[in-house]
């Protein structure tokens, strides 16, 4: 990254001009924040009393170029639970530093979202997983920042976190505990894993050594997003869930004839999207009764 661009950085007054500006058009405050990973959007199709924003419309924000990622912001209603969801998130792939990418959870943060659901479509690296699984993300692997990229990276905003933010309980683990409850409610015990998520920058598809390596290190799942924004959201005080869709899986062997794809990626998120929005739903509605609600 280059330090001398450091003005770009967004300082807290942009971003508490964007909260305003969607404060001022949202009559309600959400609590819980959801990002909809590639194919997943549907997640935010059953919002009832709908506000939506395209990106382009919101002061200061990215706009989204990935197939798969509509680009809105919606506010409104999942299971009477007031929620902002991302419909389509950025990627460093797409040309954005990662502060920029991270940017509209501490715009959540300022609307007074405690909560933040972030979901991915990953592949599968642990040998049990299959297409069409659900990861809840119990720990993650930060590659881009052992090779020294970070969303915190710059001057720190003390009004957002700390300079040195630990990173060790990350992921809620009570609510990972009561998604796996929820899961086995919905007969999904055997397509329900927890386990270690890793973000690559991408665009590609990794390597087979790369997948190899990446297996050694402890990673069970591979995909391309979802790490800067948790540690945005964890170093401004929100609580994390995060989980992957398993949408393909990695190709650990020279000899196979297969090679990955984002249509499939779409396709099977496509498939497992009625089961994710009532997983989704109900996830909500705990947090909202048991977490928000609480005095
Ligand atoms: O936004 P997510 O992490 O769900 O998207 C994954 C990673 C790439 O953007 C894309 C590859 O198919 O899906
Ligand atoms: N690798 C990286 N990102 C991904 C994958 C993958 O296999 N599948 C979906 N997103």
């Amino acid at each position: 990254m280059n330090f001398s661009a450091n003005q770009e950085l967004y300082t807290y007054e942009m971003i508490e001009q964007t909260a305003d500006f969607l404060k001022l058009r949202v009559h309600f405050q959400p609590k819980i924040g959801i990002i909809c990973g590639s194919g997943l959007g549907s997640l935010a199709q059953d919002l009832k009393d709908r506000i939506e924003f395209p990106y382009s419309t919101i002061p200061n924000f990215p706009v989204s170029t990935v197939e798969g990622h509509a680009g809105k912001l919606i506010f409104g209603f999942l299971s009477k639970v007031p929620v902002v969801c991302m419909q389509g998130r950025f990627h460093f792939y797409e040309g954005y530093p990662l502060w920029k990418c991270a940017m509209p959870v501490r715009v959540m943060k300022l609307m007074g979202v405690s909560h933040l659901i972030a979901t991915n479509a990953a592949g599968g690296l642990h040998k049990n997983y299959k297409v069409g699984d659900i990861m809840l993300v119990k720990d993650h692997i930060n590659m881009m920042g052992f090779a020294g990229n970070n969303p915190l990276q710059g001057p720190n905003e003390d009004r957002f976190g700390p300079r040195f933010p630990p990173m060790n309980k990350a992921y809620d683990k009570e609510l990972i505990k009561k998604s796996i409850e929820i899961g086995e409610n919905l007969g999904l015990k055997d397509n329900l894993h927890t386990g270690v998520y890793t973000c690559l920058g991408g665009p590609n598809f990794e390597t087979v050594a790369e997948l190899r390596a990446l297996k050694m290190l402890g990673c069970d799942a591979v995909g391309m997003s979802t790490v800067h924004e948790v540690i945005t959201a964890r170093h401004c005080d929100m609580h994390v869930l995060a989980f992957s869709l398993i949408t393909n899986e990695c190709i650990l062997e020279y000899d196979s004839q297969n090679e990955p794809n984002h249509e499939e990626v779409m396709d099977a998120a496509k498939m497992r999207q009625d089961t994710l929005i009532k997983f989704v739903g109900k996830i909500v509605d705990y947090i909202y009764k048991e977490r928000c609600c609480r005095p």
